[in-house]
């Protein structure tokens, strides 16, 4: 946690947990903040599994975003890995925003309320404002007026509209603490390449398989040799049934070729190196129920 040890300190920071229910745009977001496609962005719900820390430099301030899990049901284990996840995030950040598309009936934010019982300072974020009429955002915003002493703002935005940005993050930075900058403004992300990879190769999965598999598949990256101009990456595609496994693999290896190939072109513009990447798909059945396999491949309960 930061604090304002001195009132001279001319520059700002802090962390900036962002919630939401799936599907609410965080990613998206992020993106769209940090100007770089680095948060993973998909049309299905609960896509981000794991935090990544984002850095958007605004004006006198370093802006540490930290992408959450939805706030979702805690049917399964990993979903429980997600909502304890997005707890953890609100617990240690300066401020919350909480982002909550137009067309929302309140009740999520209600439950953000109940969650977020020690009362962190939140600025609820109105997203996909271009999906709702002028009639429709007015009355919404009516709506959530009537707990203005719960948050410390309300800005609409719409990434599709390019609306609401600088608002955005000029609020964020009244709101943190004088600090040095805590990270180097070069960096764009504090997450390592590892798993910026590994968000990659789960993109592709998304983008290339239509049904459930994806929710029910991770990705581990066994290896990275960086040489000079080359990324060499071995990385396993974990699956929950062999069957999964013939559907990921596809008719003569067609399906995987696929995906290795969306992520190796992702893996290269983000790098600006050739990539070598060689996938492999193995079955570890229950691993998204057992604990054990979980916390094997990086999820980490404490
Ligand atoms: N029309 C419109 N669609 C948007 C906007 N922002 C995001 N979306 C869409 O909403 C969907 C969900 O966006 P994500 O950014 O993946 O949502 P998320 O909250 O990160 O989702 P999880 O990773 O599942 O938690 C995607 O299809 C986006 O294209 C917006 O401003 N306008």
């Amino acid at each position: 946690m930061l604090h304002d040890t001195s009132s001279n300190i001319a520059t700002k920071a802090g962390f900036v947990a962002v919630v939401g229910r799936p599907n609410a745009g965080k990613s998206t977001l992020l993106n769209w903040l940090v100007g770089e496609k680095l948060a993973m962005v998909s049309k299905k719900a609960q896509a981000t599994r794991k935090r990544m820390n984002i850095i958007v430099m605004h004006e006198n301030a370093q802006i540490i975003f930290v992408d959450t899990p939805g706030i979702h049901e805690k049917e399964r284990l990993l979903n429980q890995f997600m909502l304890s996840e997005a707890i953890k995030a609100i617990g240690d950040c300066d401020l919350v925003l909480f982002l909550a598309p137009a067309k929302d009936k309140l009740e999520h934010y209600k439950k953000f309320l109940e969650l977020n019982a020690k009362n962190r300072p939140h600025i609820v974020v109105l997203t996909k404002i271009d999906e709702v009429s002028q009639e429709a955002l007015l009355a919404k915003i009516a709506e959530y007026q009537a707990f203005q002493d719960k948050f410390l703002a309300l800005i609409p935005v719409s990434v599709t509209k390019g609306v609401g940005k600088d608002q955005l993050l000029d609020e964020i930075t009244k709101h943190l603490p004088h600090s040095p900058w805590l990270y180097d403004p070069e960096l764009l992300t504090t997450t390592n390449i590892r798993e910026i990879y590994k968000e990659m190769i789960r993109e592709s999965i998304f983008d290339n398989l239509s049904d459930e598999i994806p929710y029910e598949t991770d990705v581990i990256i066994e290896k990275i040799d960086e040489l000079p101009h080359l990324d060499r990456v071995q990385a396993t595609i974990i699956t929950e049934k062999k069957s999964q496994k013939m559907i990921i693999v596809g008719k003569g290896g067609s399906t995987i070729k696929r995906i290795g190939r969306d992520a190796r072109m992702k893996m290269e513009q983000f790098s600006q190196k050739k990539i070598y990447l060689e996938l492999f798909v193995s079955v570890k059945s229950g691993w998204s129920k057992n604990k054990k396999s979980l916390s094997e491949i990086g999820y980490n309960f404490d």
